[in-house]
C-alpha cells in the first residue's frame, strides 16, 4: 500500500492538516462550505452547540451541532485553487491515517454542501433566489489535472457546449461536473434547478469589462443561448465545478446552492444581499438536519 510522502500530505506539528489546521477528530460528516470567511459565523450562529473554532488564512472552521446533527462549517475563500486544497484536505482528514500516512481500508463518505453567492445569466432568475447547481461547468480546468475526469463528467454536454460557443483553444477545456442526486432530491422543492458556470475569475472570465476587455465580448450571449436537452445555463460563480468533480472522484456527495446577488442580463446587482443568504442558510441547515 502506498505511503503518502510528507511533502505531498503536509501535517503540522500539532497533528493538524497543513492549510485547514484541523485535526481528524474535529471534522463532522456533514460539511458546509462557504466562500466568505465571515459567513462561517453566520452559519455557526444557528448552531445549538460548538466544539471547536479553528482559523488559518481564509480557512475558518466551526464544528458544532444543529438540531442535534453534528456539522462542520468551513470557509474556502474565493476560487478553485482553494477548493482543490479544501476538498483534498477534508478527504484526507476523513480517509487517511495520519500515523501511517496510508489510505484507511474503510472510507468515510462526507456530505459537502457549498452555500455561496452568484450572478444570474438568464433574465427570469431574480436577485434573492437560491439556485441549485445540478451541473457545474468548470471554466477553470482543475479537474483536467485529475485521473478519471472523463468518467465523472457529462461529455455529451461538453461537446455540445464547445460547438455552440466556438470554444477558443486558448482557454482550458471546460468540464461538466454533476451534483449528487440525493442532495438534489433533498433541495429540489426549495431551490431553482440550474447549470452553473464556475469561472476562474470574477471579471473577464465572467464576461465583465471594467478596463480590460474580455477576449470574446459575445461569450456571455452564447452561454445564455446554449440549450441542451431542454436545459440552459443559469448562473456564474467560482467554485462549484471543482467541488462537484473532486467529490465525485472521491466518492463523497456534494452540491452547491447559491443566492443570486447580481442579474447580469438586467445589468443589476444587490449589495444588501445578506438577508437572502441568511434565509438560504437556515433552509439548508433544516434540510441537512434531516439526513
Ligand atoms: O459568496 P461566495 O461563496 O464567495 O461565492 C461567490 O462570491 C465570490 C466572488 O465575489 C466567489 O467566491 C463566488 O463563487
Ligand atoms: O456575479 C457574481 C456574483 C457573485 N459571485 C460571482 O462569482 N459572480
Amino acid at each position: 500500500m502506498r505511503t503518502i510522502p510528507s511533502s505531498e500530505l503536509i501535517i503540522n506539528d500539532d497533528g493538524s492538516i497543513f492549510h485547514l489546521h484541523l485535526r481528524p477528530e474535529q471534522l463532522a460528516d456533514t460539511v458546509i462550505l462557504v466562500g466568505d470567511p465571515g459567513r462561517v459565523e453566520l452559519v455557526a450562529s444557528f448552531f445549538d452547540t460548538r466544539e471547536c473554532n479553528v482559523s488559518n488564512r481564509e480557512f475558518n472552521t466551526v464544528t458544532g451541532t444543529y438540531k442535534g446533527k453534528r456539522m462542520t462549517v468551513l470557509s474556502t475563500g474565493i476560487g478553485i485553487g482553494n477548493i482543490d486544497i479544501s476538498v483534498t484536505e477534508l478527504d484526507a482528514l476523513a480517509n487517511v491515517d495520519f500515523e501511517t500516512r496510508q489510505v484507511k481500508p474503510e472510507l468515510r463518505r462526507l456530505t459537502l454542501l457549498r452555500l455561496g453567492t452568484s450572478g444570474a445569466i438568464q433574465p427570469d432568475i431574480k436577485v434573492g433566489e437560491a439556485v441549485f447547481s445540478r451541473m457545474s461547468i468548470g471554466f477553470d480546468g482543475l479537474l483536467n489535472y485529475y485521473k478519471g475526469r472523463n468518467e465523472v463528467c457529462n461529455l455529451e454536454y461538453e461537446q455540445a457546449f464547445m460547438r455552440h460557443t466556438g470554444w477558443s483553444d486558448l482557454l482550458p477545456k471546460p468540464y461538466f461536473a454533476v451534483a449528487d442526486e440525493g442532495l438534489f432530491d433533498l433541495f429540489r422543492d426549495s431551490t431553482r434547478e440550474g447549470i452553473t458556470i464556475a469561472a476562474p475569475g470574477f471579471y473577464a472570465p465572467q464576461g465583465r469589462w471594467v478596463r480590460l476587455e474580455p477576449a470574446d465580448a459575445h461569450l456571455n450571449e452564447k452561454i445564455e443561448s446554449f440549450e441542451y436537452e431542454g436545459r440552459r445555463i443559469t448562473n456564474f460563480e467560482m467554485e462549484s465545478s471543482a467541488l462537484a468533480g473532486m467529490a465525485s472522484l472521491m466518492g463523497h456527495r456534494a452540491a452547491t446552492i447559491c443566492t443570486i446577488i447580481a442579474q447580469r442580463i438586467a445589468l443589476d446587482a444587490c449589495t444588501d444581499y445578506k438577508p437572502f443568504v441568511k434565509r438560504m442558510i437556515r433552509m439548508a441547515l433544516d434540510k441537512l438536519a434531516t439526513i
